[in-house]
């Protein structure tokens, strides 16, 4: 059996049949329950090949290789090798169930990708159906992982396989599903305490998405390894004396070092806008020790004889992270060069190394990882809204700040006042009106750095903020403020379309209301804010109603529709024109409503307290649509002359305006990835496929989530 890691990772990428993946696999983990999936998954598997030629049951044998080095029940093992049958052969879940038992079925339920979204009441009508497939099934491997979190451990090593082996794939396609490594499957390793996982995931992703930068940090690497290394040993030697100097013995300690991971060297040279000469931990030691106590000791040591860069010393055993890690980082100057030491015990460094499935694998004496995220998350939003508000939590990067009491709270980088009341409670944040951070009194929109004490002072009712959604941080503060909202927009909504017909009619809103009742319009008239043919229609209906009552003598209601800009208005007065109104700042695409003044119309956002004081004017408005779309298409042209200026030449005569373009090769014939914007998706791939082979052709802003 491997004991290490990347010798293992390296005998998974030079297997290739099925007969070396077993042998593989039951070098790593051998019973009988393992041989029989084993063998089960061969014959259900039988016939199939991935995009490389190869057996497809090598993938599932590997995926289950990797994932003995994390979990050796067999149970777990037996899950991953079967992972992808139900999916893809005929056999069900209540065979693997019969076969397998409940455990292992259930391991692989929360695996299955879901592949009908038919009747699903959290999918949007106009929902792109891969976009949503997608999010379903990620959302479905979660909600699994909350009864087992197991379930996430095989994913990421099932996701590690693909990377691994994403050469075989087409460019597109290799982005595509970089990007979402690095966007779920990362952040999710990093909340799991995994850094194998992690890093190594990372730095596959980074070398697909941005081969150009990958390449530039691995020639710098590659052309000081050696000088680097001797940095390094000389410095693990005089750590070494000095400890043994101060009554450490051999066994007592371990000094390992390490060279940054190139994912992580990227985003520190862009997040500070740095070369990689100025990273300052893209050299480390790891000193090992048996116990807390000697962590601190070893600190004394390295601090009395190296001079510290005390800005970057940082205590994670006294406060360890939201993910179980714990370690002391302390740069140093030795020499001419600058080191980082990390400082922790045993049981902390395989805490460091496995996170979670280092407290399988042995009975650790360290923090484990808060696993408080994964039920924090909303599972009940739409699918669309869920994945979004997902991807932003997994993703942040944390800080940590206090209650008065001392009590400690993880956030997301840059999340507000409000965003830490709705994580003490919801109530806290539902009712918040007053916001203290280290005793100075702030706006509920203040952002929070590690290290504040925050103070929140309440009053008696909750309070939509609906303006701020965008501006929280958490999604636990964006789903409960959105839940307010809604309730109050409806409220708004439905005063705001009395109001519209009350100035149409030129009625007061006390018979309008009695209009609308007579019509039975009372349960949806809301609608009729942002839906302009439900608005005629409305009005079509009372008109009528009041003629054939008689009720009073009305002349045709003349409505017209005028253009300003990028805003429509609808009126049956008069109009000059609109003026925006800077009180409430509404931005394109927010919710709007006008009031109509003499003959201009004030343009508010929706929310706006000032507003609703005038709203007895109120008239029709909303955002023209944009109807330029940006779109991706991936097309398959033969490789012959000509004909790359042909198919330009092709969208040019169709308008098309294209943003980027880029060239694949595929055996014979050449890729070619376009984004572009168009008015008409449905013509245009009609068009293109009459012509071209078409890979894909999505929305952009589903292109790297499918
Ligand atoms: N296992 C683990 N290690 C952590 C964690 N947070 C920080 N570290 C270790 O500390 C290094 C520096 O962390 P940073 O977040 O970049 O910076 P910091 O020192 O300012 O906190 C990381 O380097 P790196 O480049 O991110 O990773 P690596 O290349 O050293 O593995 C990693 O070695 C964590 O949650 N888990």
């Amino acid at each position: 059996m491997n004991k290490n890691f990347n010798e293992l990772i390296e005998k998974v990428k030079k297997t290739h049949t099925t007969q070396e993946a077993k042998e593989l696999l039951l070098a790593q983990a051998n019973t009988p329950k393992i041989q029989k999936a084993i063998d089960f998954a061969i014959k259900a598997h039988n016939g199939q090949k991935r995009k490389s030629g190869e057996d497809y049951v090598v993938h599932p044998l590997l995926v289950a290789t990797i994932t003995s080095f994390f979990n050796d029940n067999e149970n777990v093992i037996t899950a991953a090798i079967l992972h992808d049958v139900v999916e893809d052969t005929e056999y069900s879940i209540e065979y693997i169930q019969k076969e397998f038992q409940e455990e292992v079925a259930n391991l692989v339920e929360g695996l299955t990708k879901i592949v009908s979204i038919r009747d699903n009441s959290l999918v949007p009508s106009n929902s792109n159906e891969k976009l949503a497939k997608s999010a379903l099934t990620f959302r479905k491997m979660l909600l699994s992982s909350i009864k087992d979190i197991r379930v996430l451990v095989i994913k990421l090593c099932d996701r590690l396989h693909n990377m691994l082996t994403l050469e075989a794939l087409p460019p597109h396609k290799q982005k595509r599903i970089a990007e979402e490594t690095l966007v779920v499957y990362t952040p999710i390793a990093h909340r799991l305490g995994i850094a194998t996982l992690k890093n190594i995931l990372e730095d596959l992703a980074f070398k697909y998405l941005l081969p150009e930068e990958y390449k530039k940090i691995d020639e710098y690497i590659q052309k000081h390894k050696n000088i680097f290394q001797i940095k390094l040993n000389e410095f693990i030697q005089t750590i070494e004396t000095f400890l043994l100097e101060n009554g450490f013995k051999e066994e007592d300690f371990e000094i390992k070092s390490r060279i940054k991971h190139y994912y992580s060297i990227f985003l520190k040279m862009q997040r500070k806008g740095i070369s990689i000469e100025e990273v300052l931990d893209l050299l480390a030691v790891r000193v090992i020790v048996k116990n807390p106590i000697d962590c601190y000791k070893t600190l004394g040591i390295v601090h009395l004889n190296f001079r510290p860069l005390i800005s970057r010393f940082k205590d994670y055993i006294a406060i360890p992270k939201e993910n179980g890690y714990q370690t002391i980082h302390t740069t140093v100057y030795n020499k001419n060069s600058i080191i980082e030491v990390q400082i922790r015990t045993f049981d902390m460094d395989k805490n460091a190394e496995f996170g979670i499935a280092a407290h399988w694998k042995y009975k650790l004496n360290s923090a484990s990882p808060n696993l408080k995220w994964i039920e924090d998350m909303k599972f009940d939003e739409d699918i669309e809204d869920f994945y979004e508000l997902a991807k932003n939590d997994l993703f942040s990067e944390d800080i940590v700040v206090y209650s008065p009491k001392f009590d400690t709270f993880t956030l997301p980088l840059n999340a507000t006042a409000l965003d830490f009341a709705y994580a003490v409670h919801t109530d806290i944040g539902n009712r918040a009106i007053e916001a203290y951070v280290n005793k100075e009194k702030v706006s509920l929109l203040h952002p929070l750095k590690t290290g504040d004490i925050v103070k929140i002072k309440t009053g008696d009712k909750e309070i939509p903020r609906c303006s701020w959604i965008n501006a929280l941080k958490t999604s636990k503060a964006k789903y409960e403020q959105k839940k307010l909202c809604r309730i109050k927009e409806k409220e708004i909504n439905r005063n705001l379309a009395i109001a519209i017909l009350s100035t149409i009619f030129g009625l007061e809103k006390q018979k309008i209301r009695a209009l609308v009742k007579v019509n039975n319009l009372c349960e949806n008239i809301e609608k009729i804010v942002d839906d302009l043919n439900f608005l005629k229609e409305v009005v079509r209906k009372i008109y009528k109603t009041i003629k054939q009552k008689n009720l009073l003598y009305f002349k045709n209601i003349n409505l017209k529709e005028y253009i300003f800009g990028n805003i429509k208005v609808l009126s049956n007065k008069p109009i000059n024109s609109i003026r925006f109104n800077y009180c409430c700042h509404p931005k394109e695409g927010d919710k709007i409503l006008g009031i109509l003044e003499k003959k201009e119309v004030e343009i508010h956002h929706r929310f706006c307290n000032n507003a609703e004081e005038k709203i007895k004017n109120a008239v029709f408005v909303e955002w023209l649509k944009n109807t330029q779309n940006r779109f991706f298409l991936v097309v398959m042209l033969q490789n012959k002359k000509g004909e790359l200026a042909k198919f330009v030449n092709f969208l040019t005569k169709n308008n098309i305006f294209i943003h980027t373009i880029e060239l694949g090769k595929e055996s014979n014939n050449c890729t070619l990835e376009i984004e572009f914007d168009s008015k008409n998706y449905n013509t245009l791939k009609e068009k293109i496929a009459k012509n071209y082979k078409i890979i894909e052709f999505i929305p952009k802003k589903d292109a790297y989530n499918g």
